[in-house]
């Protein structure tokens, strides 16, 4: 008896995990033939997916990325997995602003297009400084890709119809921005769930700054993705979470599908300035809607990464 028990009891787990771990794919099948795709961080996790699966639909993908051996590598891999010779690398620091300089004034002197900016590089939490002395996570995932997408702005609206994609995170719901302590750096977790609270007001006031210019602008939860963050922990941590990992996240592979679908579809494009869950539009929690508190941010980094 206690053996059917146990065969019941595991075939429901089984399922509620299939449950849990389904997800919708892209359906939209377009090609981007002759499109030129940037994809921070595109070395790894939903970053590296997401390049495969566009440069398999005929993109010229770039990948911006710290470390020039691993996008080297990575280069190598998506070229073979997607059948497209048309993919490179570039070397791009998004904790160093001189370094996001510097990539922007050689991408711009390089590369006469750009059609989909995807801001998809990001740190987990931790208190770390970038080398401006910014709080790592509000650094990188926000301010890094602020300022790399406002000097990339004008080749965008040359290229227009052209699209700017930022990954957030679910999590933003568990904290307010703090104007006052931008560079909050205490609680880990909690940095990290501010610096992409700021990636939702950012990618609404891109919309509301490039309306009528042809550029629109979605903010992506890729759901929670077995990538690679976890690399910032220690091995006792690293292990825990691989098995909840393994339980409840979706591989890469699904994890790139949101990005993906407001990469290609039409129907994303009625929604510039949303956000998206699982290839559709999704709600946000009223506060990280008030386009006041979004506008307020971009001004502030503004002066931060010091924009004229
Ligand atoms: N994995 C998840 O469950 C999950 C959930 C919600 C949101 N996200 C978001 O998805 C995005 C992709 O993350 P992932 O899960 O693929 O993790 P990942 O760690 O595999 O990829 C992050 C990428 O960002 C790059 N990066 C980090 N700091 C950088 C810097 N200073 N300059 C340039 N590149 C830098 C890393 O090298 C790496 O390639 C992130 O923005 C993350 O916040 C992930």
């Amino acid at each position: 008896m206690y053996f059917l028990y146990t065969i019941i009891a595991s075939l429901a787990v089984f399922f509620i995990l299939k449950w849990l771990k389904k997800r919708r794919y892209c359906t939209d099948l377009r090609r981007l033939d002759g499109k030129t795709i940037l994809i921070t961080g595109g070395n790894s996790g939903i970053g590296k997916e997401t390049a495969i699966a566009l440069a398999m639909r005929g993109a010229r993908v770039i990948i911006a990325c710290r470390d020039p051996d691993k996008a080297e590598k990575a280069v190598r891999e998506i070229k073979l997995k997607s059948h497209s010779l048309n993919v490179l690398h570039m070397e791009l620091d998004l904790a160093n602003l001189s370094s996001v300089r510097e990539f922007c004034k050689s991408f711009l002197q390089r590369e006469k297009k750009l059609d989909i900016l995807v801001n998809n590089a990001g740190m987990p939490g931790v208190l770390e400084w970038t080398d401006n002395n910014f709080s790592m996570c509000f650094g990188v995932n926000h301010l890094g890709h602020f300022l790399l997408t406002n000097l990339l702005l004008p080749r965008l609206k040359e290229c227009a119809p052209s699209r700017v994609i930022t990954l957030t995170c679910s999590s933003y719901k568990y904290q307010k921005l703090d104007f006052q302590d931008l560079n909050y750096n205490q609680l880990p977790f909690f940095t990290y769930c501010r610096s992409k609270l700021a990636n939702i007001y950012f990618s609404q006031e891109v919309a509301r700054v490039t309306e009528g210019k042809g550029v629109t602008s979605y903010a992506v939860h890729p759901g929670f993705v077995q990538s690679g963050w976890t690399c910032h922990y220690s091995i006792l941590f690293r292990m825990l979470v691989q098995v909840i990992m393994w339980m409840f996240f979706v591989p890469c592979e699904i994890g790139a599908q949101t990005v993906i679908y407001c990469a290609v579809s039409d129907e994303a494009a009625k929604h510039s300035g949303g956000y998206f869950i699982d290839c559709r539009p999704a709600t946000l929690r009223p506060f990280a809607r008030d386009a006041a508190v979004a506008k307020k941010l971009w001004e502030a980094s503004e002066r931060l990464v010091n924009l004229a």
